[in-house]
């Protein structure tokens, strides 16, 4: 087990602000955070990365630490994050006190879109939440219009084994605040996040400012390994890291 601190200096004061755990087989963890697809021995890891943001960070530093201990790090832990003890709290149909940002990356039929309805499935009954995807994606059939006086969503998540999830299908993220109920949301889950032009400030303003869930799933390059979209943006602003390969 490898644990790494870092720790630097905000506007005002001196924060750690990030904590990795990470089982690894390789040297290089930093490679391993940002590409886990292309690591030579990606296959033999498993790695989780917890950063306790400015949000909470007088108790979340120490606990995430505390928790990442306790908890077992062999193989990769595919358990749906919302059914894991230490998550619950974040969980409840209470308004959260804090938002939380979770990115699920990897390159394509990875898992990810699975990965995502899979966290939807284990919500706790009675959470208000939206799932949505660009509508730059149709791969699985073309998505209608999203027409606000309906309310209704237009499209699907899609995964390449044959798995959906009703959803909305939007040209840019910002589109959401056009749902009735959006202030009434509590998680929200976004596919294809690499498609969305406004993604980091969208997660930015319903993390930080609305105190909501966010899950983003996406690739974090193209084809070409460059970044792709605003994905990369996510990195230092995610609670938590799911590299999928
Ligand atoms: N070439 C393929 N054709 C069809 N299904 C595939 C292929 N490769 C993987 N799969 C299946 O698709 C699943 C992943 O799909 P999905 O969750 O949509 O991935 P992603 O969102 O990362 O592209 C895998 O678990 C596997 O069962
Ligand atoms: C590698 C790569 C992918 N894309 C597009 C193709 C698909 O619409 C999505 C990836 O979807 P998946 O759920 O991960 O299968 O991204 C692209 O536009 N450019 C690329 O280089």
């Amino acid at each position: 087990m490898l644990v790494i601190r870092q720790s630097f200096k905000g506007n005002n004061c001196e924060r750690v602000c990030l904590v990795a755990t990470a089982v690894v087989q390789c040297r290089s963890a930093s490679r391993l955070l940002w590409r886990p697809h292309t690591a030579k021995h990606a296959h033999d890891c498993s790695l989780r990365l917890i950063r306790p943001s400015a949000r909470k960070f007088t108790t979340g530093c120490r606990a995430a630490l505390a928790t990442e201990v306790q908890r077992p790090l062999e193989g990769s832990d595919q358990r749906p994050l919302h059914s894991r003890p230490e998550d619950q709290a974040e969980t409840s149909t209470s308004a959260p006190t804090q938002g939380r940002l979770q990115l699920i990356v990897g390159p394509m039929f990875a898992g990810k879109t699975t990965r995502l309805i899979a966290e939807i499935h284990a919500l706790v009954p009675g959470v208000r939440f939206a799932a949505v995807k660009s509508d730059k994606d149709v791969r699985y059939g073309t998505c209608s219009e999203f027409l606000p006086n309906t309310q209704r969503p237009n499209g699907s998540l899609h995964t390449h084994n044959g798995h959906s999830q009703v959803c909305y299908a939007l040209p840019t993220l910002k589109h959401m605040r056009q749902l009735d109920d959006y202030e009434k949301l509590q998680a929200i889950f976004i596919d294809e996040g690499h498609f969305f032009e406004d993604l980091k400030e969208f997660c930015d303003c319903a993390v930080d400012h609305e105190r909501k869930h966010v899950f983003v799933a996406g690739i974090d390059s193209d084809f070409q390994r460059n970044s792709i979209g605003q994905i990369a943006d996510l990195f230092p602003r995610c609670d938590e890291l799911h590299p999928l390969s």
